[in-house]
């Protein structure tokens, strides 16, 4: 379980300028990982300038050979599965079972968009007064900046530097502080399997705010592909404004998780299981609300209790257990404090929702008699806890799932036809129907409202990173 922990510049790990470091640490015990390089704002720059060196050689490689790069790293990474799982379990604190499953979910980019470099597509037309023929061609958008979040170290960098790669812009990645040792993996599997210099770079400024607006504005940027909180979000989108650069935002979410009448509720608690626990429930995908409506609210809270109750926390690095850590005590104390609130605001604390001593945990936690519209509500909980919300009738449901900022994910149970039915009156991006999981590399991902702009994945995701160039031509 091995990776760099300096800056990824023109092709060599190298320290700051300044030789800073920051800790990276365990969040299951808090011990340190590793020192790793904090990147001054003028290594940003260096690492946009190499970029920009590489792209106009990146763009000219043929798509077969770019396609064979990517397929070369899905293999390495494939091979190496189980030490990327250690590391992403290491410094973020999942379980195992969730690291490895994130370990093969980031993979797949590769293998997808190896896929997809060799069918990039175009048009070709005669103009209507048949005047010119229209020939419309899709070129890299240049050089890119990625910045990516904590809870999936890996399958968001690979998310976005594989289309990225395939569609030929060069990039920088800006991994989470908490989680750079996941990120300078994947980078060194791009440099072992032979992606030139200056393709992929890597850098982790601390703080990271001034050196991302810093990258933003200098002129070679063409590209912003953003995942994290809409709060950040927002900020970085007024950052991009100034060069008008094009942005992609992969935002917060409150998914709304609801129960039909007459939903089977056996299937209806497994797949809320799923939609809730991967991951620990530190997911932008995570259920967040649960509707359900009465004739079913009884039920399903004592079989979902007992469910949550079922689920052993501990080190991720155990694989016998889970649940393992947040990524961090101020994360924790975040869930924490939710919980604590939303308890004396008057939900029912069915289960857990005590804080344990030693390390970042916070246990399977189920709250019932949840008000609609209160603050764990209308909040990402980003953590393992179940708040449940009785509704009477579907309309109502619908409204409430509706009544919020995002429009990330949204998860229905019921009969297939009204389940159908309701999944098209929500306002998200993504509506899972009788399915506690949906993502997939083939499947575009991406929200509606505050969750975001564009799609990432499918043969959507390297549409991000083309523009199109239309050359008429006399006929
Ligand atoms: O947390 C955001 C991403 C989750 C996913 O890709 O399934």
């Amino acid at each position: 379980m091995t990776s760099p922990h300096d800056l990824f510049i023109d092709g060599q790990w190298r320290p700051a300028a300044d030789g800073r470091r920051f800790p990276v640490h365990d969040p299951a015990d808090g011990s340190e990982l590793a020192q790793f390089a904090a990147a001054t704002e003028a290594d940003c720059l260096a690492a946009v300038d190499a970029a920009a060196d590489a792209l106009a050689g990146w763009s000219a490689t043929p798509p077969r050979q770019r396609s064979e790069l990517l397929r070369a790293t899905f293999d390495v990474l494939t091979e190496e599965r189980e030490q990327l799982a250690a590391l992403i379990t290491a410094e973020n604190g999942k379980a195992y079972a969730d690291a490895i499953g994130e370990a093969a979910y980031a993979t797949e980019f590769f293998r997808w968009f190896a896929e997809e470099a060799v069918r990039i597509g175009g048009d070709f037309r005669l103009s209507p007064s048949g005047d010119k023929t229209i020939v419309v061609r899709r070129d890299p958008i240049g050089v890119a900046i990625l910045v990516t979040p904590w809870n999936f170290p890996a399958a968001m960098a690979t998310r976005k530097i594989a289309p990225a790669l395939a569609a030929g812009c060069s990039v920088v990645l800006k991994p989470a502080s908490q989680t750079p040792l996941t990120a300078a993996y994947v980078v060194d599997v791009l440099r072992r399997v032979g992606v030139p210099a200056g393709v992929v770079n890597l850098v982790t400024p601390v703080p990271a705010g001034p050196a991302v607006s810093a990258m933003l504005h200098h002129p070679a940027v063409r590209k912003l592909s953003f995942t994290g909180s809409t709060e950040v979000g927002r900020v970085l989108l007024h950052e991009a404004a100034d060069q008008v650069v094009s942005s992609s935002m992969e935002l917060g979410g409150n998914a709304p998780f609801v129960v039909l009448p007459g939903a089977d509720v056996d299937a209806a608690v497994e797949g809320a299981m799923v939609a809730k626990m991967r991951n620990g429930g530190s997911a932008c995908t995570a259920a967040n609300r649960f509707y359900v409506h009465d004739s079913l609210v009884e039920e399903f809270s004592t079989r979902i209790t007992a469910a949550m109750k079922a689920v052993t926390m501990g080190p991720g690095a155990d694989r016998s257990n889970d649940l393992g850590a947040l990524v961090s005590p101020e994360e924790r104390d975040k869930v924490a404090g939710l919980v604590d609130r939303a308890v004396a605001e008057g939900a029912n604390l069915a289960l857990g929702g005590e804080t344990p001593e030693g390390g970042a945990f916070y246990p399977p936690t189920v709250l019932t008699d949840v008000k609609h519209g209160s603050e764990i509500n209308q909040t990402e909980i980003f953590g393992p806890v179940t708040a449940i919300v009785g509704f009477s009738d579907v309309d109502e449901a619908v409204a409430m799932a509706n009544d919020t900022i995002y429009g990330l994910i949204s998860y229905v149970y019921g009969d297939p036809a009204q389940a159908l039915a309701v999944a098209q009156r929500i306002d998200s991006g993504m509506v899972a129907v009788n399915r506690g999981v949906l993502s997939d590399p083939a499947a575009p991902f991406g929200g509606t409202k505050q969750s975001g702009l564009g799609r990432e994945g499918s043969s959507e995701g390297i549409l991000e990173f083309l523009e199109e160039k239309y050359i008429g031509i006399e006929v």
